[in-house]
């Protein structure tokens, strides 16, 4: 303390900028400011209580809070949120603050599909018109939906574009001892109801088997649970069948929260087309009627293909006892 009992200017005007500074730090960065004095202290404890309430910031119609009753000392999981399919990010994540609904990559907009970086091979898997030895029929999507688009004259308000219109029923995200953070409703819902669409980075195969590798090493020295979904999509052709990747691990929405149910659970998950989008997006509705604090879960897949994976604690009645693992 110097100028007669007054704070030097430097000090003031850093205590000035650190409540838009501090939102933009990662949980490790923010702990270590927050020892720093008492200021910033504080400013970092209204972060962490901001990042607790609403793991949406704000970007949707109700928050959806982070709820952890003395399970452990975690208040919230970090990740980019978005509402929405994005372009895959190579190594350089960009940060995002609380609040800020979208992220920032004019140079190549926000919704392309995945490039594919070997010109000579397409990304779709060959099934030679076999539909039980193609891929796509070891997947629980029981459904393809069409729904209106961009190409259409309507707006967000016409019945057939209920995927569109963001998440609309209260939810929370429960951590518990065993699975870690799980989405929960927090109120009752009708079956039929639509839930959240799968957000996340869009990838290529290339990139989808990469990372998979990564997360499977992760997961066993239990360093990381990850969020990597593969969908397929039978083409029209008949004989062949197309991937989609998307990874929710580090950027992504609530659905990466989901976790998994030997019995199925009680989401489908169904793809939906709009008329005028490129690539189908996944979108995840009630299949049965789920009462409040109930959590929603689905079946990752079949775990009899993935005798070396993790334990599963889903508690249905018929569980194998091991999670099923994306075979990329
Ligand atoms: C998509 S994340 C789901 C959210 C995750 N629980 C979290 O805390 O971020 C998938 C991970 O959740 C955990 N998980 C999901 N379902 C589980 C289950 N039935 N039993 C045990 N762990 C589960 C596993 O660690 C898995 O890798």
């Amino acid at each position: 303390m110097s100028n007669n009992g007054k704070k030097p200017k430097m000090v003031v005007q850093l205590a000035d900028a650190a409540p838009y500074v501090l939102p933009y730090l990662h949980p490790a960065e923010l702990s270590a400011i927050s020892l720093t004095c008492k200021t910033l202290h504080l400013i970092a404890k209204s972060v962490t209580a901001a990042r607790s309430s609403d793991a949406c910031r704000n970007s949707e119609k109700l928050p959806i809070p982070f709820v952890n009753t003395n399970v452990d000392n975690h208040p919230y999981a970090y990740f980019i949120y978005t509402p929405t399919q994005v372009l895959s990010f190579s190594n350089d994540l960009p940060r995002q603050p609380w609040g800020l609904c979208s992220i920032e990559r004019p140079d190549i907009g926000l919704i392309l599909p995945p490039t594919i970086e070997d010109g000579s091979r397409c990304e779709c898997e060959r099934c030679d018109n076999d539909l039980t030895a193609c891929p796509c029929s070891r997947q629980n999507f029981s459904e393809l939906r069409w729904e209106c688009g961009s190409g259409c004259k309507c707006d967000f308000e016409c019945p057939n574009r209920v995927s569109q219109r963001g998440i609309s029923i209260r939810l929370k995200i429960v951590r518990s001892q065993r699975k870690g953070w799980g989405l929960h409703a927090d109120q009752f819902i009708p079956s039929g109801e639509f839930i959240c669409e799968y957000a996340g980075e869009l990838l290529t195969t290339k990139e989808a088997r990469n990372r998979q590798q990564t997360y499977d090493k992760n997961t066993s020295t239990n360093k990381q649970t990850s969020a990597l979904l593969v969908v397929r999509e039978h083409l029209p052709s008949g004989n062949a069948c197309m991937r989609i990747n998307i990874d929710a691990t580090k950027i992504g929405n609530i659905a990466r929260f989901v976790n998994h149910c030997c019995d199925g659970g009680n989401l489908s998950t169904i793809l939906v087309r709009n008329s005028g989008g490129l690539l189908p997006r996944v979108c995840f509705f009630a299949s049965q009627d789920i009462l409040k604090d109930q959590e929603l879960t689905f079946s990752y897949g079949d775990s009899s293909l993935n005798l070396n994976g993790s334990k599963c604690f889903c508690g249905a009645s018929c569980c194998t006892g091991i999670m099923p693992s994306e075979h990329t």
